[in-house]
């Protein structure tokens, strides 16, 4: 990779790095049920902290709306990243100021700190030049390691980057290449699938992605919306009625560009968000008005099952249910378990991402069986599109 310094061009013995990971990780019950991430990032810190590096750790955790709180705060994540670079990571309270300075002068080089949610700070998401500046005075070179927060041009991803010397870390750098190999030249038919719970973050990139791909498959909250979107009613489910007018562009681009858009047939509803909560099937259009779409049906699983046979290349991102509650992880195993099997027999090329998705085929006992897993959802399907990622981009050599 010529186009970015990495760390072999940094010299960062005695030097204070602050590494940009993606500690964004699923949570169950306050404890991370997903490591693949922090897994992933691991031999970055290693190595940084071998080489006699004070190695500053800088991320952002779920989508706080109010400044600090206990939820969001990266404490919660802190053993998991001890455990998986084998020492003990210390803990600053804050990203910047005082706070953060203490942590990091308070450790000797070769050990990790870790600071509080940059999402704390609002100045974060606007990327704010002051505050990137503030980040940046922390330490003496900069190494984003955070792939799959590369699509948002924020001061921790992007920012700091103007006011440090900056390379990518070794996760970004092995995204990158295996995301090329196996997507440079996608084989048609190319099938997408997109589910989750973030719909309006995600609905821009599907209004370029139906340009990209062949088939379009929907699930989740998304595909409540595009329901919703044609006049299908809801109930109760997770939809953002805000974005019908969206929904319905992307759903006229899509037929311009030739993209066919597969929505469920039918979905499992129940009256509450919990496991083993009474549910049954129903089709599309019969969601009772105080019941949750909470995962795709039989029938739309046959459907996707015939539909993903006629496809050479599949890309997903986002559950197609509420897949950490049984049994709404049914649809997700069931077309999972297709395209891995698929996957398998050599006829499709399946690459998957997204924080929750890896979880979801984790779950379903798939993981090994795509072709390429990438800790990103968003990021890669941006990536897909072929945009010039903020995180990135802020990487390049000048
Ligand atoms: N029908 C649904 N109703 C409520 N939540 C859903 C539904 N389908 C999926 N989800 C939720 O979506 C979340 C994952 O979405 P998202 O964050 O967009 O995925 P990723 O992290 O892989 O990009 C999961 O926590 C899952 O429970
Ligand atoms: O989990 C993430 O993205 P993903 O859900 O697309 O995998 C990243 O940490 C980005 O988080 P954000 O979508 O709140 O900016």
């Amino acid at each position: 990779m010529t186009e970015f310094n990495t760390i072999d061009d940094l010299d960062v013995n005695g030097k204070t790095v602050l590494v940009r990971a993606d500690l964004n990780v699923p949570m169950q019950d306050g404890k991370v049920s997903d490591t693949t991430r922090i897994d992933r990032l691991a031999p970055t810190l290693t190595e940084l902290a071998k080489k006699g590096a004070k190695v500053v750790v800088l991320s952002h955790f779920g989508r706080p709306k109010n400044g600090p709180d206990a939820k969001n705060s990266l404490r919660n994540v802190l053993d998991a990243l001890s455990a998986a670079v084998g020492q003990t990571v210390a803990f600053g309270e804050d990203c910047v100021g005082d706070k953060a300075k203490a942590a990091i002068d308070g450790v000797q080089p070769g050990a990790i700190v870790l600071l509080e949610n940059t999402r704390f700070h609002a100045e974060e998401e606007k990327n704010d030049p002051a505050f990137a500046k503030q980040i940046a005075a922390l330490g003496d070179l900069y190494v984003n390691d955070a792939f799959s927060a590369a699509h948002r041009a924020h001061a921790s991803t992007e920012g700091v980057a103007q006011y440090l010397p900056a390379a990518a870390g070794r996760l970004m750098q092995a995204e990158l290449e295996a995301l090329t190999k196996a997507l440079e030249k996608p084989e048609r038919p190319v099938a997408a699938v997109v589910g989750g719970a973030k719909i309006s973050t995600k609905l821009d990139l599907l209004g370029n992605l139906v340009k990209k791909v062949d088939m379009l498959a929907l699930g989740g909250g998304m595909a409540n919306t595009f329901l919703y979107a044609q006049g299908v009613d809801v109930g109760a489910s997770l939809c953002e009625k805000d974005m019908a007018d969206q929904a319905r562009a992307i759903m006229e681009t899509a037929k311009a560009a030739n993209c066919e858009l597969l929505l469920p047939k039918d979905f499992i509803v129940a009256k509450e968000f919990k496991a083993g909560a009474a549910n049954r099937a129903v089709p599309a259009d019969g969601i009772g008005a105080d019941e949750m779409a909470l995962d795709v049906g039989p029938k739309t699983v046959e459907f996707l099952g015939l539909k993903l046979q006629g496809a050479k290349t599949v890309v997903w991102n986002g559950p197609l249910g509420a897949f950490e509650i049984q049994p709404f992880d049914a649809g997700t195993n069931a077309v999972a378990g297709l395209v891995a099997e698929r996957t398998s027999e050599g006829g499709l090329l399946s690459v998957a991402g997204g924080g929750d998705t890896v979880s979801a085929l984790a779950h379903a006992g798939v993981e090994e069986k795509f072709t390429y897993i990438s800790a990103a959802g968003g990021a890669f399907l941006e990536w897909l599109e072929g945009k010039d990622l903020p995180g990135v981009a802020a990487l390049k050599k000048k």
